[in-house]
């Protein structure tokens, strides 16, 4: 791994909070930001003693401002501040200070003045044996892109000046960036990594706001990336993310989702160094019950012809199964909707290993004699995720754990599988999830989506294996909730595939389990603007069914209330269809909502 470093702007908190945070991550160093030195109630000479105490070393200073071009009569001010930072650089242990250009009103548009200007510069930092590395900011009012720069630091040729690179600032403004690969080594003199989704808007805005780690946005970071290596640049890999979450998130959670970025994007850029082996399907979700939400999911299970085939051996855990569906009820963990949930796995020991290579926290497992070895990770919600083998005769069956209840088989009706998971994340937590689950497991974006809850935005993104049989839909409010907005929390759901959505619902019926009902506006609507196939359109609306289309065919839903206070059952059947039902979200989230504050819906 080459040298990783972060900087402290990516993190929240009193220096020292970022500090601990960075070096509990693994990061090699850090760039300290002007700003976050200034607001410290610690001496230079104090901080520098932390940072090495911690591990870690100061591989940048910055930002400074206004420097380049610059009337002759203010490039005195200009020095004289230079020379008060190389001091302070001198106090803080820090050899390299990152001038970004000029944004000043009087600055001069002038190639030769910008570089003599920063040869003097140049000349200070070399008598303290320090070196300048010039970045142009995607909005500096005459150097912008980095081929600019570059001219720049090639017209001022001193071996104390050199390029600051920051993937931001070259990919908003430009896809050409394979020159950079054609740079000599020796004059990049630093690489700032920063990813941001692809958003049209005025880019000081964008960039000071949305930035986000390596592959959690929408810029070409890997392309950029192999780009620098390819220049021969053997620095650090340094991360500069200015994100308006990450600036009131936990520290340490930032700082290892950071450093997780980076390692996804070096396999990404170099050849995956340990690859997730192939997954083929969910072999359980296992949900937390409780008093309440315990027996609504038994009754439930039961009607939609789930047996109750097995006992944990040592657990309070039971085992429900139809088809290739299986569900853990699980009443002794608390009732967490979703804890966990396994995958199927060409080789689990590989994806544990893949996991923790990527940073997964690797869960303890308590195994009696005779029961399997799941192995086992957290994910950033606290999501237990298994990777397993079914399979009969595989070395490890975890199905084994499970004495058999003796309980007969139910006639089907028509469940098969878990289609997908609905995982609701946290609010400030959406990208680390999303790397998350993307890199961990190999997965890649499906399907991504925004729309209006009752009480707020919600964001979802879908994942999904190349086969669809592992399917991963992430949700969060984007926005903290307000005082407003009840308690309960967002919940979290399961889906499951049927072959006959109308049997499934004639077997709730009968059983007399109460579905979500969705109102007539629902169903008025859907008529107006669909052209429903022949005999559905009746039929959704007497089921109290939803319904969506896309390019490859539709699908029908149908909805359990929330059960207890997290979670509810969705059961989905495909004909051709490939989404998620997203369309329908903000219609299906309102119903929740009034039903469980018991309002009437007009049919
Ligand atoms: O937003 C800024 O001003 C700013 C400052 C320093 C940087 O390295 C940068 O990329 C942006
Ligand atoms: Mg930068």
């Amino acid at each position: 791994m080459p040298r990783t470093s972060i900087a402290t702007v990516c993190l929240s908190g009193t220096l020292e909070d970022r500090l601990e945070a960075a070096a509990a991550a693994g990061f090699d160093a850090v760039e300290i930001f002007e700003n976050d030195l200034l607001a410290s109630a610690e001496s230079p000479e104090r901080i520098r003693a932390r940072v090495a105490d911690l591990g870690l070393a100061i591989d940048l200073y910055q930002p400074f401002r206004d420097a380049e071009g610059a009337p002759p009569a203010r490039f005195e001010a200009v020095r004289r501040r230079m020379l008060a930072k190389l001091d302070l650089m001198g106090r803080l242990g820090a050899d390299t200070v990152l001038i970004c250009s000029s944004v000043a009103p009087d600055a001069i548009a002038d190639d030769d003045l910008a570089a003599s200007q920063l040869r003097a510069l140049a000349d200070l930092a070399a008598e303290r044996g320090m070196r300048i590395a010039y970045e142009a900011l995607a909005w500096g009012r005459h150097v912008s892109t980095w081929q600019h720069s570059w001219e720049i630091v090639r017209r001022a040729d001193h071996p104390a000046l050199g390029l600051c690179l920051d993937s931001f600032h070259v990919l908003s403004r430009t896809d050409d960036y394979a020159g950079i690969a054609g740079l000599p080594a020796d004059r990049i003199f630093f690489l700032q990594l920063a990813d941001a989704p692809r958003l049209s808007m005025d880019v000081l805005q964008w960039s000071r706001h949305h930035r986000l780690f390596p592959l959690q946005g929408g810029l070409d970071l890997v392309g950029f990336t192999r780009a620098v290596l390819a220049a021969g640049y053997t620095g650090p890999l340094s991360l500069e993310v200015f994100n308006d979450v990450f600036r009131q998130a936990d520290p340490h959670r930032t700082a290892v989702d950071a450093r997780r970025s980076l390692t996804a994007l070096l396999d990404a850029t170099a050849g995956d160094t340990v690859p997730a082996p192939e997954l083929s399907g969910i072999a359980f979700a296992e949900l937390g019950v409780d008093a309440q939400s315990g027996p609504q999911l038994e009754a439930l299970l039961g009607a939609l012809g789930f047996v109750h085939s097995g006992q944990h051996r040592s657990k309070p855990v039971q085992l429900w199964e139809q088809g290739d569906a299986r569900i853990l009820l699980n009443s002794g963990a608390g009732e967490a909707a979703i804890r966990a949930f396994a995958l199927e796995s060409a080789d689990p020991e590989q994806s544990a290993r893949r996991a923790e290579h990527l940073m997964a926290r690797p869960l303890p497992r308590q195994r009696r004699r005779r029961e399997a070895e799941l192995t086992a990770v957290a994910a950033p919600d606290g999501t237990e995720v298994f990777f397993c083998r079914t399979e009969p005769g595989a070395e490890q069956v975890w199905l084994d754990d499970f004495l058999p209840t003796g309980e007969p088989p139910r006639p089907s009706t028509g469940i098969t599988a878990i289609d997908h998971l609905s995982l609701a994340q946290p609010f400030d937590r959406f990208d680390e999830a999303a790397l998350f689950y993307r890199s961990v497991l190999g997965l890649r974006d499906d399907e991504a989506g925004e729309f209006a809850a009752p009480f707020g935005l919600i964001r979802t993104l879908a994942i999904r294996n190349d086969d669809r049989r592992v399917r991963i839909a992430l949700s969060v409010p984007v926005l903290r909730r307000g005082d407003w907005a009840p308690a309960v929390p967002h919940p979290q759901h399961l889906t499951l595939a049927t072959n006959d959505l109308a049997r499934t619902a004639g077997a709730l019926a009968q059983a007399g389990i109460e579905l979500l009902r969705i109102p007539g506006n629902y169903y008025d609507d859907l008529e107006a603007r669909t052209e429903l196939p022949a005999g559905l359109g009746d039929f959704v609306r007497r089921a109290g069914a939803m319904y969506d289309q896309d390019g490859h065919g539709y699908c029908l839903q149908l909805f359990t209330p929330v059960m207890g206070s997290r979670v509810f059952v969705e059961v989905v059947q495909r004909s051709g269809y490939r989404g998620y039902g997203f369309a329908n979200e903000p219609v299906r989230m309102a119903a929740h909502r009034a039903q469980r504050l018991g309002a009437t819906v007009s049919a």
